[in-house]
């Protein structure tokens, strides 16, 4: 029960960012994270909202498989989950922004406007960017484009699947369906030969769609607006360390699909292993509205009301820019929701889209390969003060049901730009590290 409440065992390396599922988030293999027991009771339960399963879990010393059990035999009742509600900007209420993003945690400083079990609700782009690593902007595209666009992308979601992913010894699928999208054949080939995704290879690449395709340059020039933006107004006219000063460019998309009120992705950080550190996400929302929760990172011993949560509303044709400080020091999810109002076009589902830049830096021949010879997830230290915020590699290969991994651990270095440096024997050259 301690060592659950406090966090403090895993099998090796420090602790780090968890994940729910997909493939484009931080593998499982923190096996002492309440998160990742809670994403997979959300996976297991996806009618169960997150602070009902904290409880019970709780209530049954930690034991995913004691409270998944006490629930299927209906021995637990369910909280109603939250749902959206309408709310003037907090401009009106007179709320100040907390300080700049200097460093991964709230200082003794900042006003705190969460409180560790209550969600605060934004709407406006104004109050999001003030109080969380992302900025939106609604109503991106011409209505028309963003139509189509959701058209196209209904009918590709059609053929979606679930993620099945490792969790722990039980293998479960995320609560909802994606596919991932590149330029080319060759990238195509790339992705499915070369990358490792939570220790194995993926099959569902495919080429992106015309509509993608049309809508990235688009992407690209918003997300480039906002990170200089975010310079000047978030971390007074520098980048972060680490932050590369190259323009912001996206080749690669993820799509999920969330059909129905009840569909979501659990808490999460995205993975960095591709992108680098301090990566920057471009997000649209199609479609059914949802709700996008926010938190802090945070040691342990911190401040507990820092760790509430934020929940910012996506509306139908909305750009949410996930900010460098975000992955890191951040985690997000998409929560199941009460009710839902159905879209004119989508019914139920909720298109997203998140485009990604993959940097020629970091592709697999270029970062460390574990004693499994499988090339290594970069995580970050996010459950220990001691090294709190230092980048790491470390083997994935026993997220795959069936598979043990290795102990494989290294410290990620780079260089200013958040290259990677070249330390001992890389990706090619097989089973050397
Ligand atoms: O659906 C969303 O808005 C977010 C999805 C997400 O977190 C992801 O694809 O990593
Ligand atoms: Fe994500």
């Amino acid at each position: 029960m301690e060592a659950f409440i406090t966090r403090k065992k895993r099998k090796s390396g420090p602790e780090t960012n968890d994940v729910p599922s997909p493939i484009l988030a931080t593998g499982g293999e923190d096996d002492e994270s309440t998160d990742l027991k809670l994403a997979m009771l959300s996976s297991l339960h996806v009618d169960f909202d997150q602070e009902t399963l904290l409880d019970l879990l709780l209530a049954h010393d930690g034991s995913v498989q004691a409270t998944s059990q006490a629930i299927r035999a209906g021995h637990a009742a369910k909280k109603s989950t939250s749902s959206v509600t309408a709310q003037a900007s907090l401009r009106s209420f007179g709320v100040t922004a907390t300080s700049s993003e200097e460093s991964h945690r709230p200082t003794k400083k900042s006003k705190l406007l969460s409180r560790k079990g209550a969600t605060l609700h934004l709407y406006d782009p104004h109050d999001i960017a003030e109080h969380t690593p992302c900025s939106i902007i609604h109503n991106f595209l011409p209505p028309d484009e963003a139509n189509e666009l959701l058209v196209e992308l209904l009918e590709e979601s059609k053929t979606f699947e679930k993620i099945t992913f490792k969790l722990f010894d039980n293998v479960v699928s995320s609560p909802h369906t994606s596919s991932f999208y590149v330029g080319s054949l060759d990238e195509i080939n790339a992705q499915k030969y070369e990358y490792t995704y939570n220790g194995s290879k993926i099959t569902d690449v495919r080429k992106i769609t015309p509509y993608l395709d049309l809508v990235k340059p688009r992407v690209a020039e918003a997300v480039n607006r906002e990170i200089t933006r975010r310079i000047d107004t978030h971390q007074a006219g520098q980048r972060l360390p680490l932050q590369s000063a190259r323009p912001w460019t996206p080749n690669a998309a993820f799509v999920n699909c969330y059909n129905g009120p009840s569909q979501n992705v659990g808490w999460h950080s995205d993975q960095l292993t591709y992108l680098g550190p301090r990566a920057i996400i471009g997000s649209l929302s199609l479609g059914v509205a949802r709700e996008f929760r926010v938190r802090r990172v945070l040691p342990p011993d911190e401040d507990e009301d820092a760790q509430g949560q934020i929940a910012i509303h996506l509306p139908h044709n909305s750009l949410l820019v996930m900010h460098a400080e975000m992955q890191e020091a951040w985690k997000h999810c998409v929560v199941p929701a009460a009710s839902i109002e159905p879209h004119p076009i989508a019914g139920n589902r909720r298109i997203n889209v998140t485009y990604r830049d993959y940097r020629a830096e970091f592709h697999p021949r270029h970062t460390p390969r574990c004693g499994c010879d499988v090339p290594c997830v970069l995580r970050v230290v996010q459950r220990k003060r001691e090294n709190f915020g230092k980048y790491f590699w470390m083997c994935h290969a026993g997220n795959v049901p069936g598979k043990e991994g290795c102990t494989f651990f290294q410290w990620a270095e780079f260089d200013e730009e958040g290259r990677p440096v070249r330390r001992g024997k890389m990706a090619t050259e097989p089973g050397t590290t």
